[in-house]
């Protein structure tokens, strides 16, 4: 049979299979994927084949294979070890919520989830949260926000989850995809779900509060249904996106602004710090690239930003 796997709690999945029904399954023996450290080998999301068998007087599945992900996030795992744990995988989109005060959104925390998610292969949809709340400056400000991140290519809407603003356009992207919400604390995540859909509740703050005291429990994601033919995976207590290990001279390849201009720097492998003839450092002056986005390009690749590399709960 094959199936989406629903929950994981590290040893135990839920699946459900193509005939809509749930099914206990474990994994037989040893699973490998190739290149991933990896460890828990199925992760929420996976779409895996099963059969069934009886062990005692319990029918359970056993999974015997995994699809080739579309795209997974991970993060370190909390035992220093090289290992990863997996978060979720085969993602089709990731909304990033943003606000402009309570709590501050900074430019360098949406370039690192945008800069991750580039490298994860996964869209990112940006909500401009709480519209209901700003002054004529703090709409400004915000629409210039709106601009600059539309201009580089991604979808934007500015809504206000306590209002209802612009929800059903959310809920509509959302149709026939699996979705992940992000964003720091307080940004509205949990009120905008229970807007689009009643009653659903996400778990992410009562784990971070967790995190707050300390307790680095391993956290599970687990994927909904919602009623509108849509899911969602819920990843408990994490804000921003996982951990990937970028080189330097990747990492422009993951700000598609900069990445269009690499073709004409006069050295090809310029990073745009201080060589002479930089596309990028002329874009800069012409105002044709922001410079909150060099700036936060300019902090990765020194490495003065090192959170992205780093466990996900310290993100803020
Ligand atoms: N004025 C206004 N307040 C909002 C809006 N959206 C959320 N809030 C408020 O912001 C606070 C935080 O919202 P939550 O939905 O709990 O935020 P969250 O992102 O889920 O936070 P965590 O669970 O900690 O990750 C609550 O008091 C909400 O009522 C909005 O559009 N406008
Ligand atoms: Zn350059």
């Amino acid at each position: 049979m094959l199936g989406i796997v629903y929950k994981s709690t590290g040893s135990w999945y839920i699946v459900k299979s193509e005939d809509g029904a749930f099914y206990d399954c474990r994994i037989k023996g040893k699973f490998r994927i190739k290149g991933i450290k990896s460890t828990n080998p199925i992760a929420v999301g996976d779409t895996v084949i099963f059969k069934l068998e009886k062990i005692g007087d319990e029918e359970v599945g056993i999974i015997s294979e995994i699809k080739d992900r579309k795209n997974y996030i991970i993060r370190k795992s909390v035992n220093l070890s090289k290992q990863t744990h997996i978060i979720a995988a085969n993602l089709d989109q990731a909304f990033l919520m943003v606000t402009l005060n309570n709590p501050v959104t900074y430019t360098s925390f949406i370039d690192r989830f945008l800069v991750t998610a580039e490298a994860y292969e996964i869209p990112v949809i940006l909500l401009f949260n709480k519209m209901d709340v700003y002054n004529e400056n703090e709409k400004n400000e915000f629409a210039n926000l709106v601009k600059l991140y539309r201009n580089i290519g991604y979808a934007c809407i500015e809504l206000s989850a306590k209002t209802g603003e612009n929800v059903s356009n959310v809920k509509e992207l959302m149709k026939g995809k699996t979705s992940m919400f992000a964003g720091n604390s307080g940004v509205g995540k949990s009120t905008l779900v229970n807007a689009i859909e009643k009653g659903f509740h996400l778990k992410t703050a009562e784990i971070s509060e967790q995190h707050l005291q300390g307790q680095h429990t391993t956290t599970f994601a687990e994927m909904y249904d919602l009623s509108f033919g849509a899911k969602i995976i819920d990843t408990p207590g994490i804000r921003g996106f996982g951990i990937v290990d970028m080189e330097n001279d990747e990492i422009g390849d993951y700000f598609p602004e900069l990445f269009a201009l690499k073709g004409d720097c006069k050295f090809n492998n310029c990073l745009h710090l201080d060589e002479p003839k930089c596309a990028v450092k002329q874009a800069l002056k012409d105002e044709n690239i922001a410079w909150s986005r060099y700036r936060s390009y300019v902090q990765m690749v020194l490495g003065e930003d090192e959170s992205y590399r780093l466990d996900i709960y310290k993100d803020n």
